[in-house]
Parts: structure tokens; C-alpha cells; sequence
């Protein structure tokens, strides 16, 4: 995964379904991070990441051995060059940056280039010249989803895996858990601290220059409430910061999940309040991927990787933190009813909205009133 730029954002969608993306757009937006070393590094550096996709690979040779794999998303070639170490006998490492080329030269120094074949393009582009038996990828973006390089794995899928291949991950999920945060202090504060300024900034426009600007007040406060208070924030929770029960969002077989299944997700969770006296002060939302092989082709040995808050095992891609301004106060046995619905951006379908609501029943049975709200993943 990595943290692409969204400056201009002019994709354009086809009605609701999914969106038409300009290619150049597209790369100017997206891409364009994955073509430096420092952010391959970065990924290459999350050793939770690198042990979870090594073992996958070399504690499940035999799926490897004198097989066929496609890399999809190569980036510096790492799990291609896995790939090969572990015993195929031929990968497609298909990059669509010029990180190709560094993906190549890393190949060549490893005495791999007999095996590697590093192709530079786009994954829906590229033609390959046989069918493959296993499909590798790191696809995962913030929160699983952010990014949408899923539809490339699996455009990749449906074209080049044989019917008895294997996905490397196969299964994947998101999850969801009610948090306590100072962010949320923090945000306020932020939000407060940015419109005592703008009225200060008001103030001062008009008696140095003589023009009143407060006509821009509700723009100016619009902007800040979507920056401090309703975009997701990335955050490496304590796991004593989860004050209840987590609940699976969604869960997709990498084997046979569609594009339709991933576009717009949607859950009713329920969770339970498990600490004493505390604040609700929003939802801590992670994934995590499961190496099982396929059923009539199973892993010899299953591998999990979690972003679950961990202190001792935290992640780049962290968890993702939706927070409730004013936060609520919540104790043991108090019920959550939630509904959970993510769509992509509308202006640029890597980034997402979520719409979170919530309704409490304490553990008395007395129903709190009902909230919802929306959010932007950026
Ligand atoms: C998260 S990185 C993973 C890189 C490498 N596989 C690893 O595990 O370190 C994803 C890579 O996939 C590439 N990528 C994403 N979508 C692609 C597509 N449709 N075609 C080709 N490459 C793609 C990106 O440029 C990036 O280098």
C-alpha cells in the first residue's frame, strides 16, 4: 500500500457502477509514489508485512515448485524473487511503474533473470504468454480497500490463473471495534484552534485593508470540519484502546470475490462495551489476510497477517481511526448496533466515504439516541 497523492481528481464514473478511470489520471494520482525506492523501502521495512508473505511463500513450497506465478504489483520484485527462490519455474512480475526497472536490475544481481521475467505495465494491459498456477500480490490498501488495487488482482485472475491455481492471499477481511482516543480532544482543539484564527485573520483583513471577507465564514468552517473532524485518521491504536468487541465487516475469498462485491460494502455489526466507565470516542477499523491456498489445494501451512492494534507487532498500514465529536459516555454491557457502509470517492475511486451509525442500548436497557455519520478515507 502506499499514501498516493490526490491532488486533481477528475475521474470520471459511468453512473453509479464502476468507475471509468483515466489512465493518465490515474497515474499522475496513484502511481506516481510507487515509482520511488524510499516508499518501496518503506513496505519493504514492515517486517510484520515481509515475515507474514515469507512464510506464506517458503513454508508452502509446494505450491511454488516447478510452477507458474504472476506477481501482480512487482514493485521492487521482492515476492517475485521469493517466488523464484522457493522453486517456480517461471514468474511474471508485472509492474506498472518504472519501478520495473529496478525491479529488473534486482532480479539480474540475484542470478533470477532465467526465471523472473519483470514486465513494465499496466496488470489490465499486459498479455502474458501461458496461464498461471499461482497468483501472488500485495494489494492491500488503509482499511483493505483504499487504493481498489484489488480489481487489478483480480482482472488479473479471471484472465491468467488456471482453474486450479491458487491465490496468495486467498481470503481476506475487514474489521471494525469501538475506541477510546485523545484524538478526539486533540481534533476538537485543532478545529476550535483553526476558526479562532479565521476570525482573527477576519478581523485583520478588514481593518488593514479595508475588505470584509466574513461572507467566506461557512466555506472556510466547512473545510475545516472535513479536515479535523470527518476524514479517517491513520493511527497505531493501543490495543487497551479498544473498549469492545471487534466485529468482522466483510470477508472476501480472493478465489472468486468480484469487483461488485468490493464496490460498495455494507454491514450491520453489533458489539458490546467491555471496559468500565469510558468514552466512545469513535471506531478503529483494520484487515487482515489469511495464505490457506485453495480448498483441493491447501496451504501446508496457513499464515495470517493482521494490522490489528498490537504493540509489539504494529504495521505501515496502522488502523484507521473514525472519531465521534462529542465522544460518548459508555460503560461494561452497554449494546452497539451498527451499520458500516463504504463507497469509492465519487472524484477519485481509490479513496473512499464511509457512512458509520450507531445505535446504543445501555446495559440497562435504556436506548441512547441514535447517530450517524460520514467520513472520508484520503
Ligand atoms: C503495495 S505495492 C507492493 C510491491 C511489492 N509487491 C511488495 O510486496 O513489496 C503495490 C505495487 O503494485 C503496483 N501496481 C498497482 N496496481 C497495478 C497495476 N494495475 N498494474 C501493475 N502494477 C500495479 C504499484 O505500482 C506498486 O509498485
Amino acid at each position: 500500500m502506499g499514501s498516493f497523492g490526490n491532488a486533481d481528481r477528475a475521474t470520471s464514473t459511468n453512473g453509479g457502477s464502476a468507475p471509468v478511470v483515466d489512465k493518465e489520471v490515474d497515474f499522475a494520482q496513484y502511481f506516481c509514489t510507487y515509482a520511488f525506492l524510499y516508499h518501496q523501502k518503506e513496505m519493504l521495512s514492515d517486517r510484520v508485512r515481509m515475515d507474514a508473505y515469507f512464510n506464506a511463500v517458503f513454508k508452502n513450497k509446494h505450491h511454488f515448485q516447478g510452477r507458474t506465478v504472476l506477481d501482480v504489483g512487482t514493485g521492487s520484485g521482492i515476492l517475485a524473487i521469493w517466488s523464484a527462490k522457493a522453486g517456480a519455474r517461471k514468474v511474471y512480475a508485472v509492474e506498472a511503474t518504472k519501478m520495473a526497472e529496478h525491479a529488473r536490475a534486482l532480479v539480474k544481481s540475484n542470478g533470477l533473470q532465467n526465471v523472473v521475467e519483470v514486465i513494465e505495465g499496466s496488470m489490465e494491459d499486459v498479455t502474458l504468454p501461458e496461464k498461471v498456477d499461482v497468483i501472488i500480490s500485495e494489494w492491500m490498501g488503509y482499511f483493505l480497500l483504499r487504493e481498489s488495487m484489488f480489481d487489478s488482482v483480480i482482472c488479473a485472475r479471471d484472465r491468467w490463473l488456471k482453474p486450479t491455481g491458487v491465490m496468495y492471499p486467498s481470503h481476506a477481511r475487514m474489521w471494525l471495534a469501538p475506541i477510546r482516543s485523545g484524538l478526539v480532544d486533540d481534533k476538537w482543539n485543532d478545529y476550535g484552534g483553526a476558526m479562532d484564527d479565521w476570525h482573527r485573520f477576519l478581523d485583520d483583513t478588514k481593518t488593514s485593508y479595508g475588505v470584509d471577507m466574513s461572507v467566506l465564514t461557512n466555506h472556510f468552517d466547512e473545510e475545516q470540519q472535513r479536515y479535523y473532524l470527518q476524514t479517517s485518521l491513520w493511527k497505531n491504536l493501543h490495543p487497551h484502546q479498544v473498549i469492545g468487541a471487534a466485529a468482522i465487516v466483510k470477508e472476501i475469498d480472493c478465489l472468486t470475490a468480484t469487483v461488485a462485491d468490493v464496490l460498495n460494502v455494507r454491514a450491520n455489526l453489533t458489539s458490546i462495551i467491555n471496559s468500565p466507565n469510558t468514552r466512545l470516542c469513535g471506531f478503529g477499523g483494520w484487515f487482515d489476510v489469511h495464505f490457506r491456498g485453495r480448498k483441493e489445494d491447501p496451504a501446508q501451512q496457513e499464515i495470517e497477517l493482521t494490522t490489528a492494534p498490537n504493540t509489539e507487532n504494529s504495521t505501515h498500514w496502522g488502523q484507521q481511526v473514525f472519531l465521534l465529536h462529542p465522544p460518548i459516555h459508555v460503560s461494561e454491557g452497554d449494546d452497539l448496533d451498527i451499520s458500516f457502509a463504504m463507497d469509492r470517492a465519487k472524484e477519485n475511486h481509490r479513496l473512499m466515504e464511509v457512512e458509520l451509525g450507531c445505535k446504543i442500548t445501555m446495559s440497562s436497557g435504556t436506548p441512547m439516541p441514535p447517530f450517524s455519520k460520514k467520513f472520508h478515507i484520503e
